[in-house]
């Protein structure tokens, strides 16, 4: 793991010991975000709230969710997803409360999940998906808590960054994987990540989400090209003048 995951994964640890188990009364149903892939035409967007970053730093700290959510929904995003951890990402459960009560659209909550504690309080915020690190969890504990967060009817992207942690994801033959093009020893970003992990498992049966360094129609024309099928793009939206304008060009055909 590296330095950085495994520091954020430490915090995360006494955080969910604080958390008390609670009874969850599962009166919502999570909107599906694998529904609307099936029947899309162009690469699906799934736009980001991103205040800050252990790379970048402030990115738009004082941006209001609820506006940029509709932003987003305006320019056509299939997917919004928040950030909620505070101390690394400046988010909060109320960024992802205040994005589930403004959008119909499918929301991820973008977290670093290790416990079920957490999947329950994802639910009870709105959250219709989660994520979960390969790299920052074994192979019982994923398939653990990617049967769970299944119980409440909640769809999970299973994060790889390397050949080996897809190997790993590919064993939960999971609906959804996400490879993120950022190395999170490094913080470099290098899209060509999943042009190289696709070359080889492209063919295999999921859906593949290119996550981190998303900047242009030209990037989503590459992405397409070798077979992701959505985009998870953070800062370039944070940071646009108009961010409808950028969602729009970064749907291409499929
Ligand atoms: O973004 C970071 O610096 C980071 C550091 C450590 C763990 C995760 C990190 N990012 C989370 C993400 O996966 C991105 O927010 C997401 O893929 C969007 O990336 P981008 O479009 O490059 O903002």
């Amino acid at each position: 793991m590296s330095a950085i995951l495994e520091e954020i994964i430490s915090h995360k640890r006494i955080e969910v010991e604080a958390m008390s188990t609670q009874e969850v009364v599962r009166s919502r149903r999570p909107v599906s975000f694998v529904k609307r892939l099936e029947n899309a035409t162009t690469m699906s967007i799934i736009g980001e709230v991103k205040r800050a970053s252990p790379s970048k730093g402030d990115i738009n700290i004082g941006i209001d969710p609820k506006a940029q959510a509709e932003k987003y929904v305006k320019g056509g995003v299939d997917v919004i997803s928040v950030l909620t951890d505070r101390n690394y990402f400046k988010g909060s459960l109320r960024d992802l409360e205040t994005v589930k009560c403004t959008v119909d659209v499918p929301v991820l909550n973008k977290d670093f999940i290790i416990d079920e504690r957490q999947i329950d309080r994802a639910y009870l915020y709105g959250a219709d998906i989660i994520l979960l690190i390969v790299a920052a969890l074994d192979d019982e504990t994923i398939a653990r808590l990617y049967d769970y967060a299944g119980s409440y009817g909640m769809e999970c992207i299973v994060e790889v960054h390397t050949k080996a942690e897809m190997e790993r994801a590919l064993k939960l033959e999971p609906e959804l994987i996400g490879i993120n093009n950022r190395d999170l020893k490094t913080f470099e970003v290098d899209i060509a990540n999943t042009e190289q992990l696709l070359s080889e498992y492209g063919n295999a049966d999921t859906i593949f989400i290119s996550e981190s360094g998303i900047r242009t129609e030209e990037d989503a024309e590459r992405m397409q090209a070798a077979g992701a099928r959505a985009l998870l793009v953070g800062e370039t939206l944070m940071r646009a003048e108009d961010p409808e304008q950028v969602i729009e060009s970064l749907k291409v055909a499929l």
